[in-house]
């Protein structure tokens, strides 16, 4: 699988050896950056490995920050992507069997390298479950929120 990784400074100790990792089980990997633990913004490293899952060029993205948070945050800005924060593998087989998840955001402070490799398998190696899950994950991608129930009167100001 063509596989685009970044980090920032906080998830930067896991993203070499999670390349490496990767390369190991076959798959070609993308590495955006950075390339020092220099403290950095991470919605920059994101949104490049969000473009590159957009785009087709990359299958799926992986991204790591302190928590996993704010790179999924960014990542899920791009059309086309659905970017999900994970710290367990219970979570990355329901992100991808029920949300098609394609960008995974670890947490390089939280949690260990040898769990998020679990979880990378896991993420990789799971499938969209389909069904009555498809719709909704098309409901999430709708550019257009139209159909939408909206919020009944009398709630707000
Ligand atoms: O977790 C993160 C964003 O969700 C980042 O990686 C940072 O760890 C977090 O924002 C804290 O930043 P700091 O400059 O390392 O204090």
């Amino acid at each position: 699988m063509r596989i685009a990784i970044a980090s920032d400074h906080a998830g930067f100790v896991q993203k070499d050896p999670l390349a490496e990792y990767l390369r190991s089980q076959g798959h070609e990997v993308f590495d955006l950056g950075p390339t020092t633990d220099a403290r950095c913004d991470y919605p920059d490293f994101a949104d490049k490995v969000a473009r590159l899952v957009a785009s087709g060029d990359a299958e799926r993205g992986v991204l790591i920050c302190g928590t996993g948070l704010g790179v999924a945050m960014t990542a899920d800005k791009v059309p086309g992507v659905r970017a999900v924060p994970i710290q367990t593998t219970q979570f990355a087989r329901l992100a991808r069997e029920h949300n098609d998840a394609n960008v995974i955001g670890l947490s390089g402070r939280f949690v260990s390298l040898e769990d998020n490799e679990q979880i990378l398998d896991t993420f990789l190696t799971t499938s969209f479950a389909g069904g009555r899950h498809a719709g909704r994950v098309e409901k999430i991608m709708r550019e257009d929120d139209a159909d939408f129930p909206g919020v009944p009167a009398g709630f707000g100001r």
